[in-house]
């Protein structure tokens, strides 16, 4: 056993104990190729399968079509996998280059195909016949075309840019094709990549026509038996409707063991008595919409903060997390591109003095190491972030919700959403990236006090958090000499009053920062009237005040909202304020009213 498989292997005896992670059972068992299960073991560091991967492995093994929902971080990836590389690899005549792709992973986001990409690469080692590879937005679409012509036998792909290939790239062979997985299949559909999923499913031959319709089939132009998979922590409608469109009497696999209800919308076209048999085995009830998985030994908790004191409560808690505990790792989410660059740039320069001690000497506010994640950053800038805070020991990751889905940064202990979510699934993914595989884990979601019944929203999709005790934890902070009354009220906390004066001192005295922080909050308040349906009632940008949100970028004056768009949003804003006789005073009690 090399070093490395060592120091893997204790990562399953860690987690051993766990038994609602793991199964009792062995990877051979399942009935993987033998060498494959070595692979598991020294390339990985895995002994035993997840509990997820002992329901699914068997499944898609037998060649079914499968839905597999299960908490996040349970191992879902391997999962489907190991039956892949397991079938690819026991072809009799070796499959070659020149046969094209047989699997397609479809995943949502770059960094998520790289990361399966590299699984792959580990898994694939022995197998040196079977040819990984990935194609994705950002990347060179000349070299991707000339990979795609020597061949790839498992692809790893952005929607977007495989349909781009499915068109134009002509020596993209995939006649051979046999299975098609969708890998966080509802966030495929959320992105926007509905339409693009119908082409693709299209032009390779396997969208049922008429789907709905008992009669219909997946349509197949290849003599090759198709299996589809779809994988997700949260199923919705939008993957019902994903599901009706490519599966085939789909087996539901999830972790509660109970019998599966099939799905009423997904017709079930053949019904032999061994499937019913092995749907007995393996299938477990579907979950409904208002069923997310939570990874229990998950600690979720929220704290109300006032607008006006977002950022330097901010700034303390992730001090407080970071003095308690080093060694550690945190990811921030934020709703924007702009808001990520902004505290980024900030925590990186703002310095400050507070304490006795330290009097006079200005020191970095925040010591640790400090990433940014976004969709708007370059390519390479993108995939250096990731790889480094994936191998960092303790640092700081400020993100939008592109790293969100699947990606599995190892021993992040903290999630706080500074910006609140939105739709419960992505809270379930944020909240997600942390707590994996039954190590511990916990997070803490920002809300305003107007913005409270997101926590009823919450708990509609059976998420309940308790609240974080902040008060305690700024009280813990050493005051100024001429501060010594330490107070009830969050926004008038003497630490948050002297905290907040230097973050705004700090922005008046740096030009580039201004801009940073104006152009931030213009987009913060333009992701905040963007919430949809239902959540448009909880954060609604006309219930704030918009002076207090220019606070929280640390700017002393609101700054002009130019665009349309804002201009009507402002209109709508100053009508409901004029109907319900707010002045500003009043709208600042409003705001402060509501006091923790
Ligand atoms: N059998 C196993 N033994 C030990 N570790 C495992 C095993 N299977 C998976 N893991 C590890 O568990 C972690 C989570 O796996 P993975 O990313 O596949 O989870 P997931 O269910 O796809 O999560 P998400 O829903 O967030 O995408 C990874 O670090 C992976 O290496």
């Amino acid at each position: 056993m090399g070093a490395k498989k060592q120091s893997q292997g204790v990562k399953n005896k860690g987690n051993g104990a766990n038994n609602d992670v793991f199964a009792s059972c062995s990877f051979s068992s399942l009935g993987l190729d033998s060498n494959l299960c070595e692979q598991l073991r020294d390339r990985l560091g895995f002994e035993v399968p997840t509990l997820v991967q002992a329901q699914a492995i068997p499944v898609i093994l037998s060649g079914r079509h499968a839905l597999v929902n299960a908490a996040t971080g349970t191992g879902k990836t391997v999962a489907y996998l190991a039956p892949i590389i397991h079938h690819l690899q026991g072809y009799e005549n070796r499959i070659q280059r020149s046969d094209g792709t047989f699997a397609l992973v479809l995943v949502p986001t770059r960094e998520l195909c790289l990361q399966v990409y590299e699984i792959l690469q580990k898994l694939l080692h022995r197998f040196h016949w079977i040819v990984p590879g990935y194609i994705m937005g950002g990347e060179k679409r000349s070299k991707e075309k000339s990979r795609l012509r020597k061949g790839i036998s498992i692809l790893i792909a952005t929607p977007g840019r495989l349909l781009d290939h499915l068109k134009n790239t002509t020596a993209f062979l995939y006649s051979n094709l046999r299975w098609i997985i969708f890998d966080e299949a509802d966030r495929i559909l959320e992105l926007g990549f509905g339409k693009d999923i119908e082409e693709i499913l299209d032009l390779l031959g396997s969208r049922k026509k008429g789907h709905g319709d008992q009669e219909n089939t997946v349509l197949t132009h290849s003599k090759i038996q198709r299996q589809n998979l779809l994988l997700s922590a949260t199923l919705n409608e939008k993957v019902n409707h994903l599901a009706k469109m490519s599966l085939d009497n789909p087996v539901m696999i999830g972790l509660d063991g109970k019998k599966m209800e099939p799905i009423s919308t997904i017709k079930r076209l053949d019904s032999s008595e061994s499937d019913e048999d092995s749907e007995d085995k393996y299938s477990s009830k579907v979950p409904t919409v208002g069923d997310y998985k939570v990874p229990i030994q998950l600690i979720q908790r929220y704290m109300k903060v006032p607008c006006g004191s977002r950022l330097p409560v901010l700034l303390s808690i992730l001090k407080h997390l970071f003095e308690r505990e080093p060694s550690q790792k945190v990811v921030l989410f934020f709703s924007t591109c702009d808001a990520v660059d902004f505290h980024y740039s900030l925590l990186s320069e703002f310095q400050f003095s507070s304490y006795p001690q330290t009097e006079g000497v200005r020191q970095v506010f925040l010591g640790c190491k400090t990433f940014r994640l976004h969709g708007n950053m370059q390519q390479e800038d993108r995939r250096t972030s990731f790889q480094a805070f994936k191998t960092e020991k303790s640092a700081l990751l400020l993100s939008t919700d592109v790293s969100a889905r699947g990606l599995d940064f190892p021993k992040v202990r903290c999630i706080i959403q500074y910006d609140s979510p939105g739709e419960a699934t992505e809270y379930v993914h944020r909240v997600g990236r942390t707590a994996r595989l039954g190590e511990r884990g916990e997070s803490l979601l920002f809300l305003q006090p107007v913005e409270i019944d997101y926590l009823q929203d919450l708990e509609k999709h059976g998420v309940s958090l308790t609240e974080y005790p902040v008060l305690k934890v700024l009280d813990s902070f050493p005051l100024q000499k001429n501060h010594t009354k330490k107070s009830v009220f969050l926004e008038s906390h003497p630490w948050v009053l002297c905290l907040q004066k230097a973050l705004e001192a700090f922005i008046m005295s740096k030009p580039e920062m201004d801009e940073h922080a104006r152009k931030a909050f213009c987009s913060w308040v333009r992701a905040y009237t963007a919430h949809r349906g239902e959540l448009k009632r909880i954060f609604m940008i006309k219930k704030l005040h918009l002076g207090h949100v220019a606070k929280s970028f640390a700017l002393k004056q609101q700054p002009s909202l130019v665009g349309q768009s804002f201009q009507k949003q402002n209109k709508k804003r100053k009508r409901f304020e004029k109907k319900n006789g707010f002045t500003k005073k009043r709208k600042v009690a409003s705001v402060t009213e509501c006091r923790p």
